[in-house]
């Protein structure tokens, strides 16, 4: 039978200067070395937008909540022999300073300076959708 695919939540953190957050992912994980939005899996039976909460506080040390997470966009694509499906959300909200527990660097950047980074394959239509709504 198929695998279920794989639900990853993402987040596009916007500060007050309209720069966006990305963060390299570190080696030993899939994909070490692209840049890509904080976020993570969604664990059997959460909600996405509590796995996205979760995520940032695990990989940013940031409190945000559900109704901070505004719904922007989605991508598919394949992660080995599973399906992929992205949902990116906009933050402008949270508590606390963004310090990076997980990555191995991180930008805050202007959303055209998102194109000229390494990213993931699905995330280039998010940065392209980023561009539109920023
Ligand atoms: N966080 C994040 N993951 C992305 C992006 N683009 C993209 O293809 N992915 C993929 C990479 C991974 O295969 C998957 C996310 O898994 P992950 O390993 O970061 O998730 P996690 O934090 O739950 O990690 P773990 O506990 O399984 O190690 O989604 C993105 O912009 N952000």
């Amino acid at each position: 039978m198929a695998k279920q695919p794989l639900v990853v939540v993402a987040a596009a953190l916007v500060d007050s200067n309209t720069r966006i957050f990305v963060q390299q992912r570190p080696p030993g994980k899939a994909m070490a070395g692209l840049w890509e939005f904080p976020g993570g899996k969604v664990e059997p039976g959460e909600q996405p937008e509590a796995a996205l909460v979760r995520e940032l506080r695990e990989e940013l040390a940031i409190e945000t909540e559900t109704a901070c997470l505004a719904p922007a966009t989605f991508a598919t694509g394949m992660i080995e022999d599973r399906q992929l499906l992205l949902l990116l959300y906009v933050c402008r909200k949270w508590k606390g300073q963004v310090v990076p527990t997980e990555a191995s660097d991180s930008r805050w950047l202007h959303k055209q300076q998102l194109f000229a980074l390494d990213m993931p394959p699905a995330d280039q239509p998010l940065v392209a959708m980023l561009d539109a709504l920023l």
